[in-house]
């Protein structure tokens, strides 16, 4: 597995023609955008973790059935600074970094002190954002970097503390049907208190207000949350959003503050200062859009540990929201380095198989309803939410579907009913193997897999006429462990999950994380088909 996770991938700056066998849909016009570490060893010094990597950006781009690909690694002050300095110097998730090691005594402890409030990475490795016309990548800091969709060029670093007090920010935004973004972010004892932050980026700026700037520059916060805990807000990767409502899980795996504000002096890394509390509830935060004020009900569930939202709506009086979830934080242990070597399939086993879980949330509470009594009255789950006193409600989800992350839906059904998951399809181990669509309405699933094939997050894109949920494609960048097979990006027919083409790429690719599809506008106003892709398949 070292092929595929250890060493570092060189960057393809010129555009390279792939190797199209199949046939791509003639409407299939834009260009896949992904992110991903690519990079793990700067001179003699070793990353820890998978997911410390230099962020490598890579491109399809596919225009009239041929597809051409690009990489770059993200110019981030960090790359800069570990590129110059020929070693590793700016902290990562699993790494700690000491960027002056000949310093005196007295250096040192000033350099020790000055880390107590860290200043995070901006090696934006997990995903994309779209801002208005500009895209970002993205990471869990307060940085994000604008980039060049086309060149894969390093723009500005954005710093979200200017516009909005937040120290960390999800790398998953939401937007809504307009592109405006919306996503949350934690504010670390900020005034004496720490609240997680809802924040919005409006996609245009009006005209009287614009004077050449950034959408980025009229972010707002829509409302905050206070942290149950001062020195440990929870740890959130994603959120879920309805037409008008957002849920946000404060779930027990915490960040510990003080922890981190030694890690520094102590030698160890982030990850360190994060725990998963077996013990604790997972709190269930539902926030009104039209009051932008949480919903005074206490709603919890049993402990868990989710990263990815997949969707949620409402329904006949509740909200009912899907998550990818995990029993316990072992996830983020697997992803060390030293465990994705040749015993990988021995040192990678997962303890808690991610779980496609339903929950129902009654927007409603009968304050007069019995203890016990369930309120959900939605025939279509089994999710129940039980009246506990003191107008406490007790969720338990229905269990779904076993073995999947990274999960896609067609986004044009966010926030809304909708019927099919795409996801990677993972076994005992978190690298998946398989990609697989699930129906919700029938339970049951497709799978695309091939041997030594490792495939990315699988991406809908809707095609220009569709009537059904799933007419359009999915994409997949492929890497494989056969020096014979080189990687690929993979085009599947949503519908059938039958394989329409794969374009082959001969170049030293990496397994990626997050990205996005960005449409041809040209194309589409070229075959007056304007309105299906205003917003990217994010
Ligand atoms: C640097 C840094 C962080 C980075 C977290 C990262 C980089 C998480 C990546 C998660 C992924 C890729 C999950 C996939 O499912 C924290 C812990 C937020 C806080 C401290 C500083
Ligand atoms: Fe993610």
């Amino acid at each position: 597995m070292d092929i595929i996770f250890g060493r570092n991938k060189k960057e393809q700056l010129e555009p390279v023609r792939a190797n199209v066998t199949g046939k791509i849909p003639r409407w299939l016009q834009g260009t896949l955008l992904r992110n991903g570490p690519g990079m793990h060893t700067v001179g003699e010094s070793k990353y820890n973790h998978w997911f410390d990597g230099l962020a490598l950006l890579h491109s399809f781009s596919i225009r009239d059935g041929e597809v051409y690909y690009r990489s770059k690694y993200l110019r981030s002050d960090t790359y800069n600074a570990n590129i110059e300095a020929n070693r590793i110097v700016v902290s990562e998730f699993g790494t700690m970094a000491y960027p002056d090691p000949c310093k005196n005594i007295f250096a040192k402890a000033f350099s020790y002190l000055s880390h107590t409030i860290p200043d995070f990475t901006d090696n934006c490795l997990i995903n994309i954002m779209k801002c208005g016309e500009d895209f970002y990548a993205t990471t869990e800091t307060n940085y994000i970097r604008k980039i060049n969709p086309q060149t894969l060029e390093t723009l500005e670093k954005v710093d979200y503390r200017k516009y909005v007090a937040v120290n960390l920010a999800t790398a998953h935004p939401h937007y809504d049907e307009a592109g405006n973004v919306l996503n949350v972010g934690t504010s670390i004892v900020d005034k004496g208190k720490t609240k997680y932050v809802i924040f919005k980026i409006p996609a245009v700026v009006p005209e009287a207000k614009r004077k050449g700037k950034s959408p980025l520059k009229h972010m707002e916060v829509f409302c905050s949350i206070p942290s149950r805990s001062l020195l440990s807000p929870s740890y959130y990767h994603s959120f879920g959003l309805t037409e008008n409502y957002i849920v946000f899980l404060e779930q027990p795996f915490k960040l510990d503050i003080l922890k981190m504000a030694t890690a520094y002096m102590r030698g160890v890394s982030w990850a360190s200062c994060m725990t998963f509390h077996r013990e604790d509830k997972t709190y269930i935060h539902i926030i009104d859009q039209r009051t932008r004020k949480p919903v005074p009900t206490m709603f919890y569930t049993d402990p868990m540990v989710v990263f990815h939202h997949v969707n949620a709506y409402e329904k006949d009086g509740c909200i009912l929201f899907d998550v990818i979830a995990y029993e316990d934080s072992s996830l983020y242990q697997l992803f060390y380095l030293a465990n994705l070597n040749q015993d990988f399939e021995e040192n990678s086993r997962l303890t808690s198989v991610p779980t496609l879980r339903r929950f129902a949330i009654p927007l409603h509470v009968d304050k007069n309803a019995e203890v016990g009594s369930n309120l959900i009255k939605v025939a279509s789950t089994r999710a129940t939410a039980l009246k506990e006193k003191d107008d406490q409600v007790y969720c338990q989800p229905e269990l779904l579907c076993e073995g999947l992350e990274l999960p896609r839906i067609n986004y044009a059904n966010n926030g809304k009913p909708y019927r099919y998951i795409y996801a990677a399809g993972v076994q005992w181990s978190p690298i998946p193997t398989k990609i697989l669509k699930y129906d919700l309405l029938t339970k049951s699933s497709l799978k695309w897999g091939e041997e030594s094939c490792w495939p990315a997050e699988p991406l809908f894109v809707p095609a220009p006429d569709a009537q059904d949920e799933d007419d359009g494609i999915i994409l997949s960048a492929i890497v494989s462990t056969n020096p014979q097979k080189p990687p690929f990006l993979l085009i599947l027919d949503a519908k059938s999950f039958t394989e329409l083409a794969r374009a082959s790429i001969a170049v030293d690719m990496h397994l990626d994380l997050h990205g996005l599809f960005i449409p041809n506008a040209d194309w589409d106003t070229r075959n007056q088909d304007s309105d299906h892709h205003a917003v990217p398949q994010a």
